[in-house]
Order: C-alpha cells, then structure tokens, then sequence
C-alpha cells in the first residue's frame, strides 16, 4: 500500500527534508506540498527545493485543496499554523504528524480537539534516541529522587523561533512528573539578580542559540559528591524526518486520538519497538 503525503512547510529545513524522503521512500508518495501564503516557495517544484529533480509536485498554499485525496499531512510549520492545519485536517478526515513546538495551550487544545475526529500523533522530538532519552530521563529522576537537582540546558541554531526547545520542556515535564511534581510550578525558564538559594523542587531549563547546532540536549541530575548527565545531541535533521515518516506510516488505519512517539515506537508498554 502507498501512504500519500502532504508535506506541510515544504520549503522549510524540515520540509524538504521530509519531501527528500517521501519522494525516495519505499511505499511512499509526495501527494502536495504546502508552504506559507506569500512564501517566494509557492509554484516552485517541492522535489527541486529539496535539491532532486523535479517530481511534478507544485508547492501551494491551499492545504483544504491539497487534502483530497491524502492520507496523511506530515506538518513541521510554526505554532499558530499547526494548530490551524489540524483544524483543517479534522474537517477533510485525514490523519496528521506534527513536529512544531512553542504551541501555547490554546493552540494546543485545538490540536487534541481535531484529534478526536482523526488520528494525530504530535511529539516535540521524533527521533528514536530522544524518546529513549524521556525514558532514561524518567527513571534517572525516580531511582536518583529528592537529593539531586534536576537542571536542563538545550542548545539550536540561531534560526530556531522559540525557547525554549519542546524538548527540553518536555524532558522538564517527564522528570516533574517522575518526581511528583507539578510541571506548571517546578519548572523555571530563567534566572537573574538575588535570587537566594535554589529551591529544591525546581527544575531549571537554559536556552542557548548559536550557528548551525542541530539540537542538543542536557539534563543534569546534581547530588552531593556526584552528577549524572544525560546528553542527546543530533547531528542531522535525518533521525527527525525518519521517525516523522515512520510515525505517519504507523497511522494507517488508527482510530482518531491524540499519540506521540512514545505510541510510534512501542514504548508505553516498556517493549521494545
Ligand atoms: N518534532 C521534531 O522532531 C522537530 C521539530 N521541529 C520544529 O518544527 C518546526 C519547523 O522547524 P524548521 O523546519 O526548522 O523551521 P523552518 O522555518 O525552516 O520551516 C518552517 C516552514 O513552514 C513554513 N510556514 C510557516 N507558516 C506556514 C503556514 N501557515 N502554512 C504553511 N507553511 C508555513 C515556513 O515559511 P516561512 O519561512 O516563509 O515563514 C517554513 O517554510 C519548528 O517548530 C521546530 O521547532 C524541528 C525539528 C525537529
Ligand atoms: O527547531 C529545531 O530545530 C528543533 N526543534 C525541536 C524542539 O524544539 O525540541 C526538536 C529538535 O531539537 C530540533
């Protein structure tokens, strides 16, 4: 069976990516390509962007037209336009993968409102190796507990939009909640003047940004006389679009609900995949 894709942000450093694999991956074809009302990307072949020869896929910015007929829409925009493609996805009946972070609780509540209609999977890392991460992450903070610090650093490009990383938020939130915490209280984004001594309950997330770093991730776990350190760096975007074309493959013939990678993968359950 041939999945058909939509590939939304096509012109985008994860979008052409993405086209670059559908158009070579087996049991895969690049059904429309969508980018930004107004992007200099519109009427551009979607596989020459990509830097391929060209495959007869124009980039619009129609993504209601560009639905017919698809099975699947792979979306690595921005907040605000997730959010609005999920929506337009629940209406036609097609399923979707979101990889876009910084999505407010608003934009966030709509994603898991179209996911009632379709099925959606949405996760702020798609690659293998962070969502081993969250689960090392989640055992770290539960066997390590009360008496090490928990404290997160995230490194991106300069180009990267917002902060800070979903990731980070995420391995933030996993190691709260592993710890009984309440994500929405212990996590601390930045810190500056007399502050006093850290708290023990928080959980401090750093942001750097420079150059052309694909993403890396720290958490640190600081006890009296040792630290543990759990590092993911990538060094390519590939791992992302992999686990987002597996993610969209996995989809077929799922009932509507909101998944994440951790579904993809098999690893709720603690199975391997
Ligand atoms: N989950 C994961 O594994 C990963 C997630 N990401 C996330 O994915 C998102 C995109 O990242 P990246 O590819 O680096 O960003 P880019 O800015 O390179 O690409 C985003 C693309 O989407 C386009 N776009 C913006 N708004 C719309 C819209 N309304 N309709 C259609 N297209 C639109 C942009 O156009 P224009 O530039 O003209 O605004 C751009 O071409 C970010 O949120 C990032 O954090 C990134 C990597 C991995
Ligand atoms: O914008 C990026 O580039 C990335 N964004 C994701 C995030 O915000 O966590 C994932 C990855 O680290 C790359």
């Amino acid at each position: 069976m041939t999945t058909k894709v939509v590939v939304t942000g096509a012109a985008g450093r994860m979008g052409t990516q993405i086209v670059r694999m559908v158009t070579h991956g087996p049991g895969l074809a690049l059904h429309g390509a969508v980018d930004r009302p107004g992007s200099p990307a519109l009427g551009q072949d979607a596989a020459v962007l990509a830097a391929l020869p060209p495959a007869g896929v124009v980039v619009g910015d129609d993504l209601a037209k560009a639905l017919a007929g698809a099975d699947v829409v792979i979306d690595f925009t921005s907040h605000d336009a997730s959010a609005r493609h999920a929506e337009l996805c629940a209406e036609k009946g097609v399923a979707l993968v979101i990889g876009s972070t910084g999505l407010g609780a608003e934009e966030k509540a709509r994603v898991a409102a179209a996911a009632r209609k379709i099925p959606v999977v949405f996760s702020p890392n798609m690659s293998v190796g962070v969502n081993v991460v969250f689960e090392l992450v989640r055992q770290a903070a539960k066997v390590l507990g009360e008496d090490y610090d928990v404290e997160i650093v995230e490194m991106h490009h300069k180009k990267k939009r917002d902060a800070p990383s979903g990731t980070a938020v995420r391995l933030g939130e996993v190691a709260a909640e592993a710890l009984g915490r309440d994500p929405a209280e212990a996590l601390c984004y930045s810190r500056q003047g007399i502050l006093g001594e850290r708290p023990p309950w928080q959980i401090g997330v750093q942001t750097l940004r420079g150059g052309d770093v694909v993403g890396e991730h720290t958490v640190f776990f600081c006890g009296e006389g040792e630290r543990v350190e759990i590092t993911h760096r990538a060094t390519s975007r590939e791992q992302f679009a992999r686990g987002a074309i597996r993610a969209a493959q996995w989809l077929a013939g799922k009932p509507a609900g909101l998944y994440d990678m951790a579904d993809v993968l098999g690893l709720r359950g603690g199975g391997r995949p």
